[in-house]
């Protein structure tokens, strides 16, 4: 791989942000390759698990920007990055030439890695991962990440909750950030195996949990935060793609 090229799982749309502050808006997603985490519930492991990795190809950002101009019919829109990882690529050329064209850029991580081109998105999403992960919280990245993106990017907190210790994770996390908006999610018990497309889904319990966390945040009186569930999720199952 040459430099300055991102390694790319899949680009599709547009469809809809089907998760947190920009949900339900038209999109166009960039999924790079690779991630420096291995979540136990991980629901997009075909770009992460090292094994699928002839399915992850270097492009240039000028390949990459033509072919988002092809999806979105050459009318800019908003370009959600996510992963695997995207904080590991080198993204900011992709963001500065899509910008001169009037696209708009949304980057989802897990605030592992903080780059000083997140300055230039404009949204940031930060979604630490709970304890139900098998993950630990790195707090001091995690700020680097916030401090990265400074005052013109629009940052948000957004965490996955699946049981008793991920709320309290979610609450220390939201005292930690009071300024930032925080969306709540909860899990998909069903993530789909990497090597399928599509996979059953559990939506009885995604909604159970959803109707539980939404009892918890009104029980507790905890106005602050947004819970929403995928709604990708709700609308396609587990599909690959949309
Ligand atoms: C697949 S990750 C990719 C971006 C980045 N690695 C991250 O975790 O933020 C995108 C979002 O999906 C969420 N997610 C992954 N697996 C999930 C699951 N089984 N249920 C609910 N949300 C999930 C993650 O927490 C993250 O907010
Ligand atoms: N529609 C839709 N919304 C999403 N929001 C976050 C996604 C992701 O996998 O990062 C995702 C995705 O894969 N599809
Ligand atoms: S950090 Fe994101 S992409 Fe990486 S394993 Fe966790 S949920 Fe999956
Ligand atoms: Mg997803």
């Amino acid at each position: 791989m040459s430099i300055g090229q991102i390694r790319v799982n899949e680009i599709f749309g547009p469809t809809i942000q089907g998760e947190g502050a920009l949900i339900g808006q038209p999109t166009v997603f960039v999924r790079t390759g690779g991630c420096d985490y291995r979540c136990s519930w991980c629901d997009t492991l075909h770009a992460v698990d090292s094994a699928y990795r002839d399915d992850w190809h270097p492009m240039t950002p000028q390949a990459i920007l033509m072919q988002i101009e092809i999806l979105s019919g050459g009318k800019p829109l908003m370009v959600s990055l996510s992963g695997g990882n995207p904080a590991i690529q080198p993204l900011g050329s992709l963001i500065e030439l899509g910008k001169r064209e009037g696209y708009r850029f949304a980057l989802e991580t897990q605030g592992s890695i903080a780059k000083d081109w997140f300055a230039a998105l404009d949204v940031l999403t930060l979604s630490p991962k709970p304890p139900s992960s098998g993950m630990d919280t790195d707090w001091q990245k995690l700020a680097e990440c916030v401090e990265a993106a400074g005052s013109e990017t629009q940052t948000v907190l957004k965490t996955v909750i699946f049981d008793d210790a991920d709320y309290d994770y979610a609450k220390d996390l939201a005292a930690r950030y009071p300024e930032l908006p925080l969306y709540l999610q909860p899990g998909n018990h069903t993530p789909p195996s990497p090597a399928t497309a599509d996979a059953p889904i559990d939506m009885p319990g995604i909604m159970d949990r959803m109707r539980w966390l939404v009892d918890k945040v009104a029980g507790d009186r905890w106005y602050t935060p947004t819970v929403l569930p995928q709604l990708h999720t709700l609308i396609w199952g587990n599909l690959r793609g949309v």
